[in-house]
């Protein structure tokens, strides 16, 4: 073999399989969302929160958390409930996101949109639930060894994350912004940190909380984690004119649709790709105190700008 393997890699990538970390983490993962939904009566909200929860997706913020976690020297057993509870939370946001009063699509992770399937009631009612057992699950389903202080203090991040002071207070002003043309940066901004970011940024920080991280610590795994949550919008608003239906399992283009002020409509397709690189660059220097410890965070970093879907 010559040595050419390790080109085109990231440093990061040169010394760990990314591919076969990210789909053995998105195994773990998924076996731990299956178990944590069964199908009792009213069997019909119990199989419309399965539909979504199960249909794929990256699992991005999950192994974050479980990525954050063991950095900081905890485990996955200690950060999986809280790994589970993100991605309830991200697929909430998802199906409501998808109903016909918000963006109106009809496919989402390569399958029609809840709606679709099971009608806009359960669809609203199967968030509801989604979001209700993200509380719950890791309140309940932590192991013993995590002290519960920093169980409550995860509880907090998650509510602060998503509330109006979070993701629901980015996307009312992503929807007050559409058809509007004269969106400024910093709206634009607003809307990114929290849509997206926010939550992107409690995945980190609860995993460094269950692993019981210093606060120096949590304030770096914030800049780490705000980086890479504008450079993930940024990137989304990319792939929404460049990829596919097929690429990306929901409907491409909407940003122009609904006349939608993006980074790339702003500056163009190349110039935001390099503001992401460089916000990438920076989330990765972050973590450099941690050493060959941080290389899976750093790794994830790079593939979020890398990515095709
Ligand atoms: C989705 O934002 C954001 C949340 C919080 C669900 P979006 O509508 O820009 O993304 P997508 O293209 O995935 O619907
Ligand atoms: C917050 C945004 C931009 C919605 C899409 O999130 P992902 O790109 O992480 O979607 P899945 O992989 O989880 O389906
Ligand atoms: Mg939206
Ligand atoms: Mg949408």
């Amino acid at each position: 073999m010559v040595a050419t393997d390790n080109l085109q890699k990231t440093p990061e990538e040169a010394k760990l399989n990314l591919a076969a970390y990210l789909k053995e983490r998105q195994k773990l993962c998924n076996t731990a969302l299956d178990q944590s939904i069964p199908v009792v009566y009213p069997e019909k909200i119990y199989e419309s929160m399965r539909y979504s929860l199960l249909a794929g997706g990256k699992r991005i913020r999950p192994i974050l958390c479980l990525a954050a976690c063991e950095m900081m020297g905890g485990t996955i057993d200690m950060a999986m409930p809280t790994a589970c509870a993100l991605e309830m939370i991200h697929t909430m946001s998802l199906i409501h996101d998808d109903l016909p009063a918000m963006d109106n699509d009809d496919y989402r992770r390569g399958k029609l949109t809840n709606h679709k399937v099971y009608g806009e009631n359960i669809a609203i009612l199967a968030g509801d639930g989604l979001l209700a057992l993200a509380f719950e699950f890791p309140a309940t389903q932590t192991p013993a060894n995590v002290p519960h202080e920093r169980v409550l203090q995860v509880i907090a991040r998650l509510g602060k994350a998503l509330g109006a002071a979070g993701l629901v207070g980015g996307q009312v002003v992503d929807l007050d912004s559409e058809g509007k043309l004269d969106i400024s940066l910093e709206t634009l901004n607003f809307i990114h940190n929290h849509k997206t970011a926010a939550l992107l940024e409690a995945s980190v920080v609860c995993g460094g909380l269950l692993a019981g991280a210093s606060s120096e610590d949590i304030q770096r795994l914030t800049r780490y984690a705000q980086s890479i949550g504008l450079a993930f919008q940024i990137i989304d608003d990319i792939l929404d004119i460049t990829a596919t239906l097929e690429q990306l399992g929901k409907t491409a283009g909407k940003d122009l649709t609904a006349k939608k002020v993006t980074y790339p409509s702003l500056w163009g397709i190349e110039e935001s790709r390099s503001k992401a690189t460089q916000l990438v660059e920076a989330a990765c220097a972050e973590l450099a105190p941690f050493g060959e410890k941080a290389l899976p965070l750093q790794a994830i970093a790079h593939y979020i700008v890398s990515r095709n879907h």
